[in-house]
């Protein structure tokens, strides 16, 4: 799968590679600078037929020498390019200083001025080569006055204007998916979208994607993202294999693509049913629960789920005197009632591989004995290994007293499945509210190392984590968008779908059982469109199977 990287593991792995003497700092930014203008050239095929303008913006780092490389190239393929440079070329680092040097033999580089910009020829296609990976600060106010949305509407037709950005828009945190802002929110007239926002119709970065390009504001502003080599080595493959656990240091993308090229097999090879053909206990039994009389809907939803995405044998649970209700809606899935937490054995024996604890339960002291006693299940005489359990909404909310006592009973094969608001219930400290800088992949990281088990903290930008420190971002944003999934009842299909995946005895780590899981759930939600419900999901899944299934090899 492909690595998402942070600003410093890039600056790290170029510098490695720089001492290896495989690169050069030259070498890279030269073929940075092709790639951005051959990226262009691709999206947009009608700029091959005539020359254009450019409006070329850089700024006083590496990022700033990119521009003056993409300059040069297009200078050379026929194209004007109004150049400017904020900071001083004195001071620009060596190879963008060589790079400088080189274009101001073919056209001045004008010094920053925000009015002179505006005021220029209209550009065809703007070059964002201000700030890349080195930003540390909100962007400066100059430059927000260029690049914000407000900037180019002096110029007519300015929604024509092609806006490309040299390895992410400037003022983005390519770490965090953050957009600092220098300005003070409290003020009246602070507004910093027009002014501060600046957004781009294509993103070319180097190497792979960064975090940040996937997480918080990324995907609203990166329009869409080309990710061109620049000749560092392809180690990332080994340390981000399809269906093994993410590697503790570097994040990964779950997608079934690596270097743009599809990944064999995957998400299919991770269901048990694709490669193994055994009786149905070789699949796995998964309980869900159900809540009282009228409350059963939520835990049907997640046991059809668990059933589609493969589990041998789904029981849905719940008291006694909702067996009737749930029992007209129920046909494979099976049904037992319990109202006593303590009597679980009587309705689950040691067949049981997986749990799914939490949707429509209710919260209070039931749904805490009835976790207690799911986790403290033990590995069976049939199965090596515990139960899997996943602990979701309710189950969660049931703990926001005391976290610490849910954290307490939680094991290695344990998944936490909260939204925003349930993570802040249980770790208040790493609330998004709360987090700061940290990125979403820091403080789900925290958290699950913090509960002992997998905490996949949901969102378009959904963030999967292992207490080891592996993590994995699924991304419903760029061509996977499926806004549509905001839907009530979504989420106890995906707890469903991922106990389903993890009942089977063959299955592979719990992370990796999830990441397919909620890929798969969001490509449900794509094949069937807007309008779904969640019911609608679970009947998608035989369709989006086959295909995971046909992938080429
Ligand atoms: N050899 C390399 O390291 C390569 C780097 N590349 C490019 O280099 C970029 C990273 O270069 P740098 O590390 O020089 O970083 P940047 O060019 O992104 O920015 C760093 C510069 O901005 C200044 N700065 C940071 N925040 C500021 C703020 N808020 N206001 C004013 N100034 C601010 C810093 O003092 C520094 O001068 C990448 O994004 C990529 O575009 C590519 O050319 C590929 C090769
Ligand atoms: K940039």
């Amino acid at each position: 799968m492909t690595e998402l990287l942070t600003a410093r593991q890039m600056r790290d792995l170029e510098q490695a590679a720089i001492a290896a003497g495989t690169v050069t700092g030259a070498g890279m930014m030269e073929k940075a600078g092709q790639g951005v203008v051959s990226e262009i050239l691709k999206r947009w095929p009608e700029l091959r037929i005539k020359p254009h303008r450019a409006l070329v913006l850089c700024g006083p780092g590496n990022n700033g020498g990119d521009g003056f490389v993409i300059a040069r190239l297009l200078i050379r393929a026929g194209w004007s390019a109004d150049v400017f440079l904020s900071g001083d070329p004195e001071k620009l680092p060596p190879d963008a200083r060589t790079n400088y040097d080189r274009l101001t033999t073919l056209t001045d580089v004008h010094a920053w001025d925000a009015e002179t910009i505006r005021d220029g020829a209209r550009p065809d296609v703007i070059i964002d080569a201000v700030f890349g990976a080195g930003l540390t600060r909100p962007l400066p106010r100059d430059i927000a006055q260029v690049l914000g949305a407000r900037g180019c509407r002096r110029w007519k037709r300015s929604y024509e204007i092609t806006r490309v950005a040299v390895d992410c828009p400037s003022g983005l945190n390519l770490d965090n998916g953050m957009l600092p802002f220098d300005g003070d929110p409290a003020d009246e007239d602070f507004n910093p979208w027009p002014d501060f926002v600046n957004s781009a119709d294509l993103t070319v970065t180097f190497h792979s994607p960064k975090a940040g390009h996937y997480l918080g504001m990324g995907p609203l502003i990166c329009g869409r993202i080309a990710v061109v080599d620049i000749g560092l080595s392809g180690e990332a493959i080994e340390r981000s294999m399809a269906g093994q656990p993410p590697d503790p240091e570097r994040a990964r993308l779950a997608e079934p693509r690596f270097a743009g090229r599809p990944v064999r097999r995957w998400p299919g090879m991770v269901l048990s049913k694709n490669s193994y053909a055994g009786h149905k206990y070789h699949h796995g039994h998964v309980i869900a629960f159900a809540g009282g009389v009228g409350r059963g809907g939520a835990g049907r939803l997640a046991a059809r789920a668990a059933l589609r995405i493969g589990a041998g044998l789904v029981t849905l649970v719940c008291p006694r005197a909702a067996v009737m209700e749930n029992a007209m809606h129920l046909n494979s899935v099976m049904l037992r009632g319990l109202d006593d937490p303590k009597d679980l054995a009587r309705v689950a024996d040691e067949r049981v591989t997986a749990f799914c604890v939490g949707p429509g339960l209710g919260t209070g002291a039931r749904t805490r004995d009835l976790v207690a006693q799911v986790l403290a299940r033990a590995e069976s005489e049939r199965d090596w290994r515990r139960p899997a359990v996943v602990l979701d909404a309710d189950a969660l909310t049931s703990f926001a007293d005391d976290p610490g006592a849910l954290f307490a009973m939680t094991h290695a094969r344990t998944v936490l499945t909260p939204h925003e608001g349930e993570f802040g219930r249980l770790f208040p400290d790493l609330a998004q509210s709360a987090r700061a800088d940290a990125s979403k992949i820091e403080v789900a990281r925290l958290a699950a190392a913090r509960a002992g088990c997998v905490v996949l903290l949901k969102g378009p930008d959904t963030v999967i984590a292992a207490p080891d420190g592996g993590a994995t971002v699924h991304a419903a944003t760029y061509n996977r968008q499926a806004p549509w999934l905001a839907t009530a009842g979504a989420g106890d299909v995906l707890a469903g779908m991922i106990a389903g995946i993890a009942a089977s005895p063959t299955a592979p780590d719990l992370i990796v059982c999830a990441e397919a899981a909620t890929w798969l759930h969001t490509e449900a939600a794509r094949a069937f469109g807007p309008g779904l419900i969640a019911e609608d999901l679970s009947e998608m899944l035989p369709q989006v199977l086959r295909a995971a299934q046909d992938q080429p090899e």
